[in-house]
């Protein structure tokens, strides 16, 4: 019989014994050995999540993140901080890119270096998706130059650190919990990046010197239930339809104070569904290539009575080409020290494609590109956060920041299609 077994597990096993006195000494013991296995049992729970920066196994997702510890700092890190964040042309800028390994950050950062501007990335590399993924957007972006830190947006000692290293002129915000079905499964993860993430990276800005210009990924789901097609910046954006949307329209309006006390100078992008090349695993067109190809049926939703369900899908060139526009355009922020110094330029921009596409349409051309044909299984619209259609209207952010989409659904997908066979034909696999 192991020791363990002498633990009661509830104060209800002790039995009532004939001498009180008796009695109270062996409680009194069991309840000095409890104590002292509940510390030795809690050590050892310390000690599993303290035990190394990379730990992985933890149980929840949230502690996961904001527990895990990262190693930065130190002469070495610095230099490669600087060199990284070096501007190499001529009115060049340097941008703290956040969210650098994700989809959209890999590919604004590789542009902006390409194009010699100083970048540095922040991600946090989180398990939201493989990994592994992440890990070779990491390796492209070093070949071109860029140096990702590893650590959190809520880290503001790190942040801090960053900001006394490299006066960056520009923070490209793209870190986020991502995902509209998502926010059912784990709602703290969007509060914990999309809420105190913004916020904790905000506070930081606000009291650098000087202020950077931020540019940040708002959504196109702010619309919601919005009814009024196409969607514009004007439009009501009230009726979040999920906690995605819900968090990313209170960024908009954490945005809206930092800018009214602190003159910190905002943009905020509404993206519309992004795809192409190294694109999130958890997005439609990306596993629906993986099991079309495995011959695995997809789930098509389907709004109620036969209803189309569409996305304006954009591909991520032409989201690049915003993004670095809304870089280049964005006014300085007014403050100095944590103080308002005047007014500061305040945007909000819809970045889409203005042709939306039914989910079936977007089935069909993967059909033609990959050469086999779906298993289609059409599904009710489940009610856990997805909108029927998306439409942007785009005449604000084509006037000031001279955005233009250029590909369509069927050339961006070739395109990804191109990539996806390339990518997981060396080895890698699609997990999910
Ligand atoms: O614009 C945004 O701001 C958001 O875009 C993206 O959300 P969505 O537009 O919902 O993309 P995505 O999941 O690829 O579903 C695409 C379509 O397939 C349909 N869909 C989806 C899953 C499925 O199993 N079946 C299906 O028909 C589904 O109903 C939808 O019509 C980003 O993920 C999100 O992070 C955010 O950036």
């Amino acid at each position: 019989m192991s020791h363990l077994d002498n633990i009661p597990s509830t104060p209800g096993k002790f039995k009532m014994d004939k001498s009180p006195y008796i009695h109270r000494l062996r409680w009194h013991s069991s309840l000095a050995k409890l104590t002292l296995w509940s510390f030795v049992f809690l050590g050892l729970i310390l000690l599993f999540f303290f035990r190394s920066p990379s730990s992985s196994a933890l149980p929840s997702d949230l502690s996961r993140r904001s527990l895990r510890t990262y190693n930065w700092g130190g002469p070495d890190w610095e230099k490669r901080v600087r060199s990284s964040a070096r501007v190499r042309s001529r009115n060049g800028i340097s941008v703290l890119v956040t969210g650098a390994a994700g989809f959209v950050g890999t590919h604004v950062s590789a542009a902006l270096k390409r194009r010699g501007d100083g970048v540095i990335g922040l991600d946090n590399f989180n398990d939201y998706y493989d990994t592994s993924l992440k890990r070779a957007r990491q390796a492209l972006l070093e070949r071109t130059g860029v140096f990702i830190v590893e650590g959190d947006i809520n880290d503001s000692t790190l942040l801090r650190k960053l900001f006394e290293v490299v006066a960056f002129t520009h923070v490209m915000h793209l870190a986020a919990q991502a995902g509209v079905r998502y926010a059912m499964e784990n709602p703290s993860s969007y509060v914990h990046s999309n809420i105190a993430g913004l916020v904790s990276l905000l506070e930081v800005c606000k009291s650098a010197n000087p202020q950077p210009a931020i540019v940040w990924a708002s959504s196109s789901s702010v619309y919601g239930l919005n009814s009024k097609v196409p969607f514009s910046e004007r439009d009501r954006t009230d009726q979040p339809a999920s906690l995605y949307a819900a968090t990313k329209k209170a960024g908009e309006e954490i945005a809206h104070t930092y800018n009214h006390i602190y003159g910190l100078s905002l943009t905020g992008l509404r993206f519309f569904t992004v795809y192409g090349p190294w694109g999130r695993p958890d997005m439609a067109y990306f596993f629906f290539t993986r099991d079309i190809l495995k011959g695995k049926s997809i789930p098509i939703f389907e709004a109620s009575n036969h209803g189309t369900v569409a996305r304006d899908f954009t591909y991520i060139d032409d989201i690049v080409k915003g993004c670095l526009a809304a870089l280049d355009t964005a006014e300085k922020s007014t403050g100095s020290g944590g103080k308002k110094r005047g007014p500061a330029q305040l945007r909000v921009f819809n970045l889409g494609n203005t042709s939306p596409v039914p989910v079936s349409d977007l089935v069909s051309i993967l059909e033609k590109i990959l050469k086999v044909k779906a298993k289609r299984q059409i599904m009710k619209l489940p009610r856990n956060g997805d909108v029927q259609f998306t439409h942007a209207n785009i005449s604000s952010a084509q006037r000031e920041l001279g955005y233009k989409p250029t590909t369509d659904l069927q050339t961006g997908l070739k395109k990804f299609v191109r990539w996806y066979l390339s990518y997981y034909s060396g080895g890698k696999k699609a997990t999910g």
